[in-house]
């Protein structure tokens, strides 16, 4: 059995993908240096960070199914199918450990019972914002008073304390109701409120309205702490270039000049986009780093994380003669940049990106105002919290057939990098940058929360009659 003496145990689980791996790890390091726990990530690929030794790791196999499976329902069928696995590596991690928490991304929920039967307390970690969490907390009942498709419902959605949100820019999955990710994304909200508590990588100053209301719901529901922006802190991943031509070329360029695109780990545009994204920037005649690839309809080209996913050459689905006609003020980079880094890059002054959170936090720790271009997932509710609530960002408009035409982006880009309207959101983000860094300082409110879910945790541990070493 455990020894009374040792460190609490906690078990994180994240779902593929590199968008929920990364701040998962960042919590456990977190848990681990700050707060002496020990602990083991269960992950279903290769992690591409090193780890304090106080951290162990768990891989296990992501399910085969067929190639034109939704990634969805290709992540949640693999969490599901995990659960037995999973069980047995808890039943034997309590043989030396004491568990203290078993923390699960939104994918993780049909491990809930399970975990539950071993009297382990479960917490969901939302690698997405409150604005979110809101969203799903209020779905069950959404979906059991609307008939027929969420984007014709009459009135935008009003959530306590959160921007009016439009039944089309509701996540990907639940725009048609009949479709199993819809199915799948309503049965994964009717759980969180079985969990312990609940973590949003968010922080209060950026989500004021919704983090009030949540931490004020009380009725026995599970406490929610906002403990972001957790972003990847070192520039060990083994997937990072830290001599890449483009750092280079960006210390060629002055301050504030340069704008990066970038779709995050998976997204892509079809043809179409691709091209008028090129006459779009070069209609702006802005400096420009963008990171190509290879063109494909469905928004996303990405499998779980492969920087170099795509055998195709994105190259070829640029228009001809945009490098060479560019080439003075503009510089395209094959599939993968080292995004943190060069957001955080002083002649970096602007970010089209698809809103994935991760880029987002990225792009306000470093004070990066942003064009947002959602693609798929949450990523259209982002834009709107970002464009309406925060005011950090310039939406761009589609045109017809969904397209967004070089019209459009060279106009929104150079708004966003010298125009009247854009200046108010660069103000704007030099403002959330000091309050993103306040709020992960020492007594800002993320450091707090994650004081409290310490003490939480404890608490817990304390009711079932765990000794706490003099450490603690
Ligand atoms: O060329 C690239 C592209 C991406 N990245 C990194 O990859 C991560 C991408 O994460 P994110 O921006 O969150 O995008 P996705 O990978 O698309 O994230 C998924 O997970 C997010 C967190 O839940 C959701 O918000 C998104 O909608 C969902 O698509 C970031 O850390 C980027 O810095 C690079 O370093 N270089």
């Amino acid at each position: 059995m455990a020894d009374a003496n040792s460190s609490p145990h906690v078990v994180v689980v994240s779902s593929p993908g590199l968008g929920h791996i990364t701040p998962f790890v960042e919590l456990t390091k977190l848990l681990v240096l700050r707060h002496h726990f020990t602990a083991t990530i269960i992950t279903f690929s290769d992690l591409p960070f090193s780890l304090p030794s106080s951290i162990s790791t768990i891989q296990l196999p992501v399910l085969e199914l067929p190639a034109d499976t939704d990634i969805g329902v290709r992540i949640s069928l693999t969490m599901a199918n995990s659960v037995s696995p999973l069980r047995q590596i808890l039943i034997s991690l309590q043989q030396t450990t004491r568990i203290a928490a078993v923390i699960f991304d939104l994918f993780g929920v049909d491990h809930l019972s399970m975990v539950k039967e071993l009297h382990i307390p479960t917490y969901l970690f939302l690698t997405s914002n409150l604005f979110f969490l809101s969203f799903k907390l209020h779905l069950p009942a959404l979906d059991e008073s609307t008939v027929g498709e969420f984007r014709d419902l009459p009135e935008p959605l009003k959530l306590p304390g959160c921007v009016p949100l439009k039944g089309v820019d509701f996540l990907s999955p639940l725009q048609k109701r009949e479709s199993e990710t819809c199915a799948i994304v309503v049965h994964g909200a009717r759980k969180y409120n079985n969990v312990d508590g609940i973590l949003v990588n968010s922080f209060e100053a950026l989500e004021a309205g919704a983090a009030k209301f949540l931490k004020q719901r009380g009725g026995g529901k599970p406490p929610v702490w906002p403990i972001g922006p957790l972003t990847a802190s070192d520039s060990d991943m083994w997937y990072e270039d830290h001599s890449h031509d483009c750092i280079e070329w960006l210390n060629r360029h002055p301050s504030g000049s340069v704008i990066f695109i970038c779709f995050g780990s998976g997204g892509a545009l079809s043809w179409e986009q691709t091209r008028e994204l090129a006459l779009g920037l070069e209609m702006s005649e802005q400096r420009f780093l963008w990171v190509v690839r290879a063109a494909c309809d469905t928004g996303l080209s990405g499998s779980f994380f492969n920087p170099n996913q795509s055998r195709d050459d994105p190259m070829e689905f640029l228009p001809e003669g945009f490098v060479e006609n560019t080439k003075e003020r503009g510089m395209t980079v094959m599939s993968w940049a080292p995004q943190r880094q060069v957001l955080g890059h002083n002649a970096t002054g602007g970010f089209v990106s698809h809103c994935g959170w991760n880029s987002v936090l990225e792009s306000l720790v470093n004070g990066v105002p942003i064009v947002a271009w959602p693609l798929y997932a949450e990523q259209k509710m982002n834009a709107v919290l970002l464009e309406e609530g925060a005011k950090v960002a310039l939406r761009v408009k589609e045109g017809e057939n969904g397209v967004v035409r070089r019209e459009e982006v060279a106009k929104v880009v150079k708004e966003l990098m010298e125009g009247e309207e854009g200046k108010q959101v660069r103000r704007g983000m030099q403002v959330m940058k000091k309050e993103a860094a306040r709020a992960v300082g020492k007594e800002g409110s993320s450091y707090k929360a994650l004081e409290e879910l310490f003490l939480w945790f404890c608490s817990l541990l304390v009711a079932v009659g765990f000794p706490f070493s003099a450490r603690f």
